[in-house]
């Protein structure tokens, strides 16, 4: 178990202190993948840091594994920290240094005899697909062969909990899948706790069990991903589950649309809905209820956790109050409503 009990970390800046972490408090259980999220700014990296204490938080503690870290002295951090591996955004690798010295790097650091290093390290390399690149240079790499040394290499001390800080961010979106199974199949195989920050909600989508969600250095909400993005509560949440379910409304619609309604526009409104929606029963409730016209311009079906998740965008025309009402109605049901604009009728 992860246990993070009220920290509180604070930084000096040209415009004054600034609350970096505002009392976070979390729990995470082995084996579990958790994701942190949040816009730019609200604390995720730091928290990251503060598991394995590169910040130091100034209030609060810090346990791992029943260890309280911020306990230790230096040299029993230093050992601790064995035990936690970290994967960072550009990749951290040394360029003078092969990919296969690069792994070997932290086994050097822990004292690993030489005649175990080059078989460890082989089997490392073997294991995050990137078996004939072991005299390569970082330079002669892809990014996402480059982060997969960076997994190799944060994996090399046999870690139990591995620290991702945005690993994906600065790939392109198919490498970015591959190295999220890669993370996917390192949980699943080697029963790996995988802790990562991300800006991305698709990120947290396809990998997280779990997922708190920050917000100016607090942690507004968490729990379970599908619960989190199929209802959510915060500010935050709710612009991630809006992106994620943003159907591919046709940019001619977008563009029209207008954020004052005008003589007998129509609202294009965006509808989240947990489990597969059924387009005619929505539709025919939005009809029969609140006497609108609706028309469906989009709609698709996404997967979290195996469970799905529907977004429909309609068209809808009525009077004002209705769609008010009918909008209240659908989010009583736990669906997710954003509207979009308005369009006029002959859009
Ligand atoms: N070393 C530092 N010195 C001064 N301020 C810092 C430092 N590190 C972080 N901060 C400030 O603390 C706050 C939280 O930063 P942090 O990097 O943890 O956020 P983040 O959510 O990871 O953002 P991003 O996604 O942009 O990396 C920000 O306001 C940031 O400016």
């Amino acid at each position: 178990m992860i246990r993070l009990r009220n920290l509180v970390k604070t930084f000096s800046t040209p415009k004054g202190t600034e609350r970096a972490l505002d009392g976070v408090s979390l729990e995470i259980a082995w084996g579990e993948m958790f994701g942190i999220i949040g816009r730019s700014g609200a604390g995720k990296t730091t928290l990251l840091r503060t598991i394995n204490l590169l910040e130091r938080p100034e209030q609060g503690s810090v346990e791992v594994d029943g260890r309280e870290l911020t306990r230790l002295g230096e040299s029993e951090l230093a050992s601790a920290r064995r035990h936690i591996g970290m994967v960072f955004q550009n990749f951290g690798l040394l360029s003078r240094r092969t990919v296969a010295g690069n792994v070997a790097l932290p086994l050097e650091l822990a004292g690993y005899p030489r005649s175990e290093i080059l078989p460890r390290v082989r089997s490392l390399l073997a294991r995050v697909g990137l078996k004939d690149k072991e005299e390569a240079w970082p330079s002669q790499l892809s990014g996402g062969q480059k982060q997969r040394v960076g997994i190799a290499r944060a994996l090399a001390t046999a870690p139990k909990l591995l620290l991702c800080d945005e690993a994906t961010s600065a790939l392109d979106p198919e490498t970015t899948k591959q190295i999220l199974e890669l993370l996917r199949q390192l949980n699943e195989e080697l029963g790996l706790t995988i802790v990562f920050v991300t800006h991305e909600g698709d990120v947290v989508r396809r990998l997280a069990d779990r997922v708190a969600v920050m917000e100016g250095g607090r942690v507004v909400e968490q729990g379970r991903v599908f619960d989190i993005f199929s209802s959510p509560r915060s500010r935050t949440a709710r612009s991630f589950a809006a992106e994620l379910s943003a159907t591919p409304v046709p940019e001619a619609l977008r563009f029209e649309a207008q954020s004052q309604p005008g003589v007998g526009a129509a609202t294009l409104i965006t509808l989240a809905v947990p489990g597969e929606p059924s387009r005619e029963a929505l539709v025919s409730a939005l009809v029969r209820r609140f006497e609108l016209n609706v028309d469906v311009v989009a709609g698709r079906i996404e997967h979290i956790q195996g469970q799905s998740w529907g977004s429909l965008s309609l068209l809808a025309s009525g009077a004002p109050e209705r769609i008010g009402a009918a909008i209240h109605f659908l989010r009583e049901r736990h669906i997710g409503v954003e509207v979009l604009g308005h369009v006029g009728r002959d859009a």
